[in-house]
């Protein structure tokens, strides 16, 4: 469960008075997510989503991830809505962390999603992009190429303790993306984290999209990769060619994969698979024993990065070049 940091009823309450929202009814840790602790608070006025942020996130990136909500959301995205302060500002501060509140979105994310829902995904994913593209802020991402090779040497020495052969492996790996990385794809705001739990639905319709705290400028075409990645391969470890199309025609039904983005798409895919290997593997390795948040399982990713490895054209994973549609 991720509450790292606790809050009591006292200093939640002295919180609220900053914020017009009514006093306090009750709240919860909510047992789900790995970076940050949030709360599910009910007030006398408002259902909202209270979140302090944890050691993963910057607090000079908050009014990024903040503003950007706003954006979106101004912008009749459905994304949470970060909550106004008596003085205007977002953030606050709480039990020796910044806090923010957002709406509350109503809606569950998906166990066991199908290719309809890929669909939405990828839809919501590109009205993202579109809508993301006057945001004025920037944020480089902190997780992309260059940064894999340093978050590498903090569990290279331990790699084989999860899997024989895993350093040497990693290290080919890392070459090949290192050296093979796409230049000067089409750019914007990416979310960069979206995941089945990160996306809301209510029965078959997307409700929302939350958890915008690894957002960042990158290439579009990355958030696509990603999109591959966390939605289209089934418990097995086999990648569901049905999903990828969906995902990638509810994409394109909005905004076009340029040529050399869909080219792209296979190191791109690989290239994410690596990124969550590293954070899981990394996070493997050093969470304690006992600690409240579930490890996620990095060689998941591992598997996923074998595969990426062996696909030449964006076609296997669903894409269709306009010249082929008839
Ligand atoms: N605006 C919201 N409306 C409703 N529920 C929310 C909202 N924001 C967060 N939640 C709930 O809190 C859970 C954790 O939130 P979130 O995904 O932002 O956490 P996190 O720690 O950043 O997790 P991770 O990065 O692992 O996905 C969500 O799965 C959801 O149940
Ligand atoms: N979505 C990530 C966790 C947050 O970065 C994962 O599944 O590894």
């Amino acid at each position: 469960m991720a509450v790292y940091t606790d809050v009591n009823e006292e200093q939640l309450s002295a919180f609220l008075t900053e914020y017009d929202v009514g006093t306090l009814l009750s709240y919860k840790g909510i047992a789900e997510g790995v970076e940050n602790s949030n709360f599910l608070l009910r007030t006398t006025k408002a259902t909202l989503i209270l979140t302090l942020y944890e050691k993963r996130v910057n607090r000079d990136d908050l009014p990024f991830f903040i503003g950007l909500m706003d954006h979106l959301a101004a912008k009749g995205l459905n994304c949470p809505l970060p909550i106004q302060r008596r003085d205007g500002g977002h953030l606050g501060e709480l039990a020796g962390r910044p806090a923010a509140m957002v709406s509350f979105l109503d809606g569950s994310w998906l166990r066991k999603p199908r290719a309809e829902h890929c669909r939405e995904v990828g839809r919501a994913m590109a009205a993202m992009h579109v809508a993301g593209s006057d945001f004025p802020i920037r944020r480089a991402n902190a997780l992309t190429m260059p940064n894999w090779r340093p978050l590498w040497q903090s569990s290279r020495a331990r790699a084989d303790e999860v899997l024989p052969g895993l350093r040497d492996e990693i290290d080919r790996e890392l070459e090949i993306l290192e050296a093979g990385w796409p230049k000067d794809l089409p750019e914007g705001v990416i979310h960069a984290d979206l995941f089945p739990d990160n996306v809301f639905f209510i029965e078959d319709r997307l409700s929302g999209l939350i958890d915008f705290y690894f957002a960042c400028n990158d290439y579009l075409a990355y958030d696509v990769a990603i999109g591959l990645n966390a939605w289209c391969f089934e418990k097995d470890g086999s990648f569901n060619h049905t999903k990828g199309m969906a995902l990638i025609n509810g994409y394109t039904s909005v905004r076009k994969l340029e040529s050399a983005e869909a080219q792209a798409l296979p190191l791109l895919a690989r290239g994410a698979a690596l990124r969550f290997f590293l954070t899981r593997l990394h996070d493997w390795l050093t969470t304690p024993e006992g600690a409240m948040v579930v490890k996620k399982d990095p060689l998941e990713y591992l598997q996923k990065l074998r595969f990426h490895g062996q696909i030449v054209s964006s076609s296997e994973y669903g894409h269709r070049n306009e010249e082929n549609l008839s």
